[in-house]
């Protein structure tokens, strides 16, 4: 298989997002991942942007021993002397050099027409060859210049001396059928090409800069140039995980790869997302939260029988720690039960349609439903012996300047219903005056107590109470995302807990405590 070159640009495209400035710790802790990760190449800054860019390049420099190390420069003798002075005492470094050639950016922006920056480039990269064994030379917004064009700039780049052409999507405007023709033409026409390497570097701006990449790799270049999480100006560049993971999956198509470790994207991808403070969004492909995570009954189904029918690629090839079967709305049975036997329930086919009804019914109000969750909806249903009373429907009416009223809708045990309403001091009182009326059991509260189940506003509440008739008490608990629900759902159980030790020590079974 062909080797692909792995040129790693976080640190210098990367760093121009907006809003990103990183110190020379950060570079140079991210430069060591990088390392580990295996990439050939880090440009590790653009030494003439300010003297804290030279020395962060510098202290780079000192500590990575393995990757070629590379500083950006325009095509000015101090740009030059300034990656010179950045990168001297590196054990490998690469002078890149940069020059626009699209007629957009010769008219407006360099204001040379094409002779110059013929001139422009031959005379940088000369005079870089006085400092470096080695000079990348990158022509600026290649894939808006005439072809005809880039296939001259390419000759004389490699007459200069520069080791790497790289041709670059830099406004993201290819499409990966014009950018893969670019590189084939460049292959066919340019004399003495196969004397140096050819690169790619893509920005995302129609996201298509890994389509383009992998288009160019498809037309025979060597070197691809990517950031970790595909930060970078504007919409960002090429991200290195997508195009190294399309290589290791479709290795059958496109015959080449990488000398990654891929077991450490996972970690590289947490650790630039923490230090230039750009979240990963949970859908990004390969590193996002959800990229391994299956929420829906068929997928989860399908993973429980066979990973490889949801999966083509699983999370340890990345160093992330598992797949996830997240339950929610679109759950199924089987990724329910499973769960259920995760968290120690052993329930039999009629037992997990019940918990599966509630938790369906859950779902509906609730956005992530966790453990927890599970537990609580598990103890909630778990009263055992018969239940005099079911609540049917609550509704409270409560405003700051009125009487709380509740109403709701008792089915007794011999399927009787019965509406009542009643007024109380709050919405929780006026339930229960509500419960007392139809249920006709009128007991005292002597403890109450309500937390949170999970967090964020959508959590479940959970409460406790204990009633006292005479001597008699009982505990009940409820859980529900609304907590006067689960007030009501407590209040029900301990008032059924109650009424069914009356009945058993009425027939003279237990005694009541
Ligand atoms: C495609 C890319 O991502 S290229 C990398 C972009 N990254 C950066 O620009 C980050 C670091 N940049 C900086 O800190 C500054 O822009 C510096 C230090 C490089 C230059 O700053 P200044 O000298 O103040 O110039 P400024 O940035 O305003 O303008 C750029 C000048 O460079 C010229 N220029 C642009 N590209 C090149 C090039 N590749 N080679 C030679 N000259 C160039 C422009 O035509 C302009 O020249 P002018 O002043 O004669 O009109
Ligand atoms: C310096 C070059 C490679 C660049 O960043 C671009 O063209 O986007």
């Amino acid at each position: 298989m062909r080797k692909i070159y792995v040129f790693d640009t976080t640190l210098r495209d990367g760093e121009q997002s907006p809003g990103v400035s990183l110190t020379t710790n950060e570079k140079v802790e991210i430069a060591l991942q990088l390392e580990r990760l295996g990439v050939d190449r880090i440009e590790a800054g653009f030494a003439a942007t300010s003297p804290g860019e030279i020395e962060s390049i510098r202290e780079v420099a000192k500590q990575v021993k393995n990757a070629t190390l590379l500083s950006l420069a325009r095509c000015h003798v101090k740009d030059i002397d300034a990656a010179y002075e950045a990168l001297k005492d590196a054990e490998n470094a690469c002078l890149h050099l940069v020059l626009a050639t699209s007629p957009i950016h010769r008219e407006y922006k360099l204001r040379m027409d094409r002779a110059k920056v013929l001139e422009t480039a031959e005379a940088a990269i000369r005079y870089g060859r006085k400092f470096f064994d080695r000079i990348e030379f990158s022509a600026e917004d290649a894939s808006r210049t005439e072809l005809d064009f880039i296939c001259e700039v390419t000759r004389v780049a490699i007459e200069a001396g520069a080791s790497v052409v790289n041709l670059p999507d830099t406004v993201g405007f290819a499409t990966p059928d014009q950018f893969g023709a670019m590189f084939r033409t460049v292959k066919e026409k340019v004399p003495g090409i196969e004397k140096i390497q050819l690169s790619t570097h893509c920005h995302d701006d129609l996201g298509m800069a890994t389509a383009n990449t992998l288009a160019a790799i498809a037309n025979g270049v060597d070197q691809f140039e990517a950031t970790i999480n595909g930060i970078g100006e504007r919409a960002g560049n090429t991200c290195l995980e997508e195009v190294a993971l399309a290589l290791e999956t479709r290795s059958d198509f496109y015959g080449a790869k990488t000398s990654l470790n891929l077991s450490e994207i996972y970690r590289t991808s947490r650790m630039v997302s923490k230090y230039t403070g750009m979240s990963v969004p949970g859908n990004k492909a390969i590193v996002g939260a959800n990229a391994f995570a299956h929420e829906s009954g068929i997928h989860q189904d399908g993973m429980l029988k066979n990973r490889s029918t949801y999966e083509i690629i699983t999370p340890e090839t990345i160093g992330a720690s598992s797949s996830r079967l997240v339950l929610g709305k679109h759950s199924g049975r089987h990724a329910f039960k499973e769960k259920l036997i995760d968290l120690g329930y052993n329930l039999n086919e009629e037992g997990i349609n019940i918990a599966f009804a509630k938790f369906k019914a859950l779902a509906d109000r609730k956005k992530n439903i966790l453990s927890e969750d599970i537990r609580a909806l598990m103890d909630d249903s778990t009263m055992e012996g018969p239940r005099p009373f079911v609540m049917d429907s609550i509704q409270v009416s409560y405003g700051n300047r009125s009487m709380p009223t509740a109403a709701i809708r008792i089915i007794k045990q011999d399927g009787t219903v019965v509406d009542e309403a009643a007024v109380g001091n709050g919405s929780v009182d006026a339930v229960y005056q509500a419960i007392a009326k139809a249920t006709g059991v009128n007991v005292e509260l002597d403890d109450y107590s309500i937390h949170s189940v999970t967090h964020g506003t959508d959590a479940q509440g959970e409460v406790h109470v204990v009633i006292r008739q005479g001597e008699h008490t009982a505990s009940g608990r409820g859980v529900s995302t609304d907590i006067v629900e689960a007030s009501a759902k407590a209040y029900l159980e301990a008032i059924n807990r109650l009424v069914n030790h009356q009945e058993r020590e009425r027939e003279g079974n237990i005694v009541i405590q």
